[in-house]
């Protein structure tokens, strides 16, 4: 049974990375998809952007919808402090699984937790099964129609608290509209746009930034 890109992006990591390096690991993966095989990762340019704005926030709890293969949940929980963690969500047990082995290898499977299943059925456990009071910092890179009914999920459960920061990818290509609509003309959110280009390619991509007001 021929191998899946994910599993081929995995295989490359396990054979070319520093066991224990999560830089090293998010290096391999920017390497292998720039030159090899195209995949959805944020990649660096734009990885730049989530490390500053993960920096700013410093998180205790944050939450990423949309693990894929694990490259920004290694990417965010680099940067975090002791203690802190990091959900992230992933429905697709394939992708759940490679992004497991891609999280140990990295050495930061103490930081992040993967929990499988939708966003929709997800995010109304976070506070009783996964014991999570606010989050203070929220990545969104799952399926860009999710972007607007999880926003407005996260307010009903209660999640945000006032200075909460979410962070958006692909507002631009594949884009985002609604979402865009929604945080930007919503009183409760104060947004900033970051401009960059889609991962790996020179078509123009941006970031949205909501903080919550409360
Ligand atoms: O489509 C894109 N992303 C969708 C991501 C989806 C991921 O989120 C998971 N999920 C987890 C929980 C859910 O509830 C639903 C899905 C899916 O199982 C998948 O692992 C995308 C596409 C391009 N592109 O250039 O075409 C570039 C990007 O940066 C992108 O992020
Ligand atoms: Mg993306």
């Amino acid at each position: 049974m021929n191998q899946s890109k994910e599993q081929r992006i995995l295989n490359f990591v396990l054979q070319n990375a520093v066991r224990g390096d999560p830089c090293s690991v998010v290096d391999t993966i920017d390497k292998y998809c720039s030159q090899k095989e195209w995949a959805m990762n944020v990649g660096n340019e734009k990885g730049k952007i989530l490390d500053k704005t993960v920096e700013e926030v410093n998180p205790s709890v944050a939450l990423e919808l949309g693990t894929y293969c694990g490259y920004s949940a290694v990417r965010i929980s680099r940067l975090l402090k002791a203690g802190a963690r990091l959900l992230t969500v992933e429905f697709n047990p394939e992708f759940a699984a490679i992004a497991k082995q891609m999280i140990e290898f990295a050495g930061v499977q103490d930081k992040v937790k993967l929990l499988e299943g939708p966003s929709q059925e997800i995010i109304p456990q976070l506070k009783k099964k996964y014991e999570v009071d606010t989050l203070d910092f929220v990545f969104l890179d799952h399926w860009k129609d999710r972007y607007t009914p999880d926003t407005i999920l996260l307010q009903e459960c209660n999640l945000l608290r006032k200075g909460s920061v979410l962070l958006a990818d692909n507002v631009i290509f594949p884009g985002a509209p609604d979402f865009l609509n929604y945080v930007r003309k919503s009183p409760h959110f104060q947004c900033t746009n970051y401009p960059s280009h889609l991962e790996y390619m020179q078509v123009e991509d941006a970031m949205e930034k909501a903080v919550f007001l409360g």
